[in-house]
């Protein structure tokens, strides 16, 4: 494929695809493309076909790399070709994550040895502070998910005020869409350098934003209590995270200045076009994935928690990784273990006029990897749910 740009205009319907009015190819034959790529393409797209979108993985021996190439064994085009990392650098994918090794994986690389002429797309999965400098010196004609906060806030103040350094790609941050799939997908298609939302702020933005838009909720008083899995922290050693600080009990952390905080509010003012602030406190869970956020809000005047509800399931009734569950079920993080789902309901609270809305994710996928495939998929015109399909893990 000569170059991901071209690819973009181009999109699937019904195990054709299509570019503008033209059909261009039926199911399971190879065509030339107009822009001298050719790929197979089958209606049922998970078998016979063969991957021709190279894909490089930056921080590929981190959590959320390895859970892109967990996803992207079921992905029909999807080919990862570049992978790298920082410590582990010169190892085999299959020494440092033995569960992967039914894949055919290149080497891990260093960033700095990375030929990105020899991908299509890029995943970035770089701790934030690495990833401005790197993303700013790749090829423009790249699509780039990057997984990491350094694009997320678009004041570069608040950044530098938030993250304690400063912003190393002011030029770049102008062209960055954010990435909350569910609500910014016309934007999507049409982004190069996408800043995938961190888990918080997506299992916290997807039952707020379309209550605020509606108006049903006060834009103060917003009280978020959130709680992660450990893997939510990274791979990288950190005494905080041993088991014998994390298991048998539960630690708050970030209280009061946590870093999503700007996220959380940037996204919630948007849509309110009026500052909206929240209260968070994050707590760490002795569990590996999963993540919970139990938010209380007050209602407008006159409004009822059916009225909530009812917004909810309207606003994703199309949807197929956000479930409102039915009335009264509460959402657990078991039941979205290894998806791509967002499940949430929400309860009227003791106190008349507040209502509780729950959300869960798994934080490292619909909270990083599996979000960030289902963009990079739009933004290649590709059917988003291409490789997130899989059937969840449970418990
Ligand atoms: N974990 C989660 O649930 C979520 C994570 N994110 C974000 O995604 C990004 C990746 O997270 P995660 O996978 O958990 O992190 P990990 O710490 O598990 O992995 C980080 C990866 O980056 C590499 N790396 C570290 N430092 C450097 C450097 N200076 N230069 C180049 N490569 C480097 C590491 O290589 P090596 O292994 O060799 O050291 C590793 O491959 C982070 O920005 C994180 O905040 C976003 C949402 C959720
Ligand atoms: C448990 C834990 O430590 N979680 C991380 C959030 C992970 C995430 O969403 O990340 P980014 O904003 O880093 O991309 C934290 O609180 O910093």
């Amino acid at each position: 494929m000569s170059s991901a740009l071209s690819f973009s205009s181009i999109c699937f319907e019904q195990g054709c695809w299509f570019k503008g009015e033209r059909k261009i190819r039926v199911a399971d034959k190879r065509v030339k493309m107009p822009s001298s790529m050719s790929f197979r393409v089958s209606a049922n797209s998970s078998v016979n076909s063969e991957k021709d979108i190279r894909i490089g993985l930056l921080g590929a021996s981190g959590y959320t790399g390895a859970e892109i190439v967990r996803l992207l064994a079921n992905h029909p085009h999807f080919r990862v070709t570049l992978m790298t990392a920082d410590r582990k650098a010169g190892q085999s994918m299959e020494s440092v994550f033995p569960h992967l090794r039914a894949q055919k994986l290149p080497r891990l690389i260093s960033v700095k040895d990375a030929d990105f002429s020899t991908v299509d797309a890029v995943f970035c999965c770089l701790p934030h502070g690495t990833t401005q400098e790197i993303i700013k010196g790749l090829p423009t004609a790249l699509k780039v998910v990057d997984l990491s906060a350094d694009f997320r806030l678009r004041n570069i103040a608040e950044y530098e005020e938030w993250y304690g350094q400063p912003h190393k790609a002011v030029e770049l941050q102008k062209e960055v869409v954010y990435g909350l799939t569910e609500l910014l997908r016309e934007d999507i298609k049409k982004a190069r350098l996408v800043a995938n939302p961190g888990c918080y702020p997506t299992s916290i933005q997807l039952p707020l934003v379309p209550l605020i838009k509606a108006n049903l909720i006060k834009h103060e008083n917003v009280i978020i209590d959130a709680k992660s899995g450990v893997s939510g922290a990274g791979r990288g050693a950190k005494e905080a995270n041993l088991y014998s600080e994390i298991a048998e009990g539960i630690s708050s952390y970030g209280v009061t200045r946590h870093r999503h905080v700007p996220e959380i509010e940037q996204g919630l003012s948007d849509v309110a076009q009026a500052k909206v602030t929240v209260s968070f406190t994050p707590h760490l869970m002795p569990m590996i994935r999963g993540m919970q956020s139990t938010i209380y809000v007050e209602m407008a005047p006159g409004v009822r928690t059916e009225d909530l509800y009812q917004q909810l399931r309207t606003s994703y009734e199309d949807e197929e990784f956000v479930k409102v569950l039915d009335e009264g079920v509460v959402p657990r993080t078991h039941n979205v273990r290894g998806s791509n789902y967002c499940l949430m309901n929400v309860f009227p609270d003791r106190i008349p006029g507040r209502a509780i809305i729950i959300s869960v994710i798994d934080n490292l996928v619909k909270g990083a990897s599996g979000q960030a495939l289902q963009n990079l998929n739009i933004m290649l015109g590709l059917p988003e749910t291409m490789g997130l399909l899989n059937q969840p893990v449970f418990p």
